[in-house]
């Protein structure tokens, strides 16, 4: 029996089109041209909520976080729900509604590399997998899932990796969990690691800083002029960092402000390997919060969750540590 699935779109290329005399804009055809997808109907049976139509620059924490209050709201009376949203941002606001929802059913983000008339445009075929995927019973309780480019990746993995490939989504490390095959959809492995964070508002107090050859703690000095209440990170190789940094970290430290180090490295986990000053090892023994495998920009997300849950920066940091890897 075909499955009841609500699509919500929030916008991006998927809902654009190159050829509109202004340039690349949102298109408010896109939600007609769904409804009207003879192919998307013979797979479920499919209503589509206009929701928003914007470019994922423009997207903010806080409208992620109402996002993902529509889709627990929603989801009551649906199978399974899938969110069109531009490829910029999609891996944030994912991971923030991974952490969020309280749903076990299937919540899918998809998306388009191309828009709406380009030749060998991927969104049509990317909504259809989608729609596929969160029929599935296979896909209940795996949190939330990424469906771009005929592959299932986790919100927690995956990453945009290229600019403008139709293959621009890997989860680096780990691969996808799951194909969309054209006869069925085939999962490899399981979710593992997933965290959720239930809480009923964000602080977006939490600032994210890569690390350079050759930086000085100026933007750490910001943030604390600026009554933040976490700072992220992204150091180099294993979590260490120029020890011109390491002054400003130890006054965010004394003056209780989290510091949390990842590393802006493609795969692998920060440790506290080395113990020279600045090094992952020394960041550790003053304080900082080494994250394990987490990218910089969803431990920022997890933050600004644990943060608007408990408040308090002991607490933020015992929960923060307990699911790391
Ligand atoms: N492919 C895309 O969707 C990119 C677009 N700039 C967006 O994120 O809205």
């Amino acid at each position: 029996m075909k499955k009841n699935i609500l699509i919500i779109l929030t916008g991006g290329t998927i809902a654009m089109k190159a050829s509109d005399p202004a340039g690349v804009i949102p298109s408010p055809e896109f939600a007609e041209f769904l409804r009207q997808f003879p192919q998307l109907n013979s797979v479920a049976n499919v209503e589509v909520m206009d929701y928003l139509n914007i470019p994922s620059p423009y997207m903010t924490p806080a409208m992620m976080f109402e996002l993902a209050e529509l889709i627990d709201l929603k989801i009551i009376d649906y199978d399974g729900v899938v969110i069109t949203h531009g490829t910029d941002t999609l891996e944030e606001t994912a991971f923030l509604c991974d952490l969020v929802l309280t749903t076990r059913k299937p919540v899918i983000f998809t998306a388009a590399m191309r828009s709406g008339d380009e030749i060998g445009l991927d969104g049509p075929r990317n909504i259809i997998g989608s729609v596929r995927v969160a029929s599935h019973p296979e896909s209940i309780d795996k949190g939330v899932l990424v469906v771009m480019n005929d592959e299932i990746h986790t919100a927690r993995d995956v990453v945009k990796a290229d600019t403008g490939k139709i293959d621009a989504f890997v989860s680096p490390g780990y691969g996808p969990i799951g194909n969309v095959d054209p006869d069925k959809i085939v999962y490899h492995r399981a979710s593992l690691y997933r965290e959720n964070v239930w809480t009923e508002q964000l602080d977006t107090r939490v600032e994210l800083i890569k690390a350079v050859a050759g930086m000085d703690g100026k933007f750490i000095r910001c943030c604390l002029e600026n009554d933040i209440k976490a700072i992220v990170i992204e150091a180099l190789g294993r979590g260490n960092l120029p020890k011109t940094l390491v002054p400003d970290i130890e006054e965010a430290i004394a003056r209780n402000v989290l510091v949390i180090i990842t590393s802006r490295t493609y795969t692998g986990r920060v440790l506290p390997e080395y113990g020279y000053e600045g090094g992952g090892k020394h960041l550790e023994s003053i304080g900082c919060i080494l994250a394990g495998d987490m990218k910089g920009v969803k431990a920022r997300l997890k933050l600004m969750a644990l943060f608007g849950k408990y408040q308090d920066a002991d607490i933020v940091r015992r929960f923060f540590k307990q699911s790391l890897l």
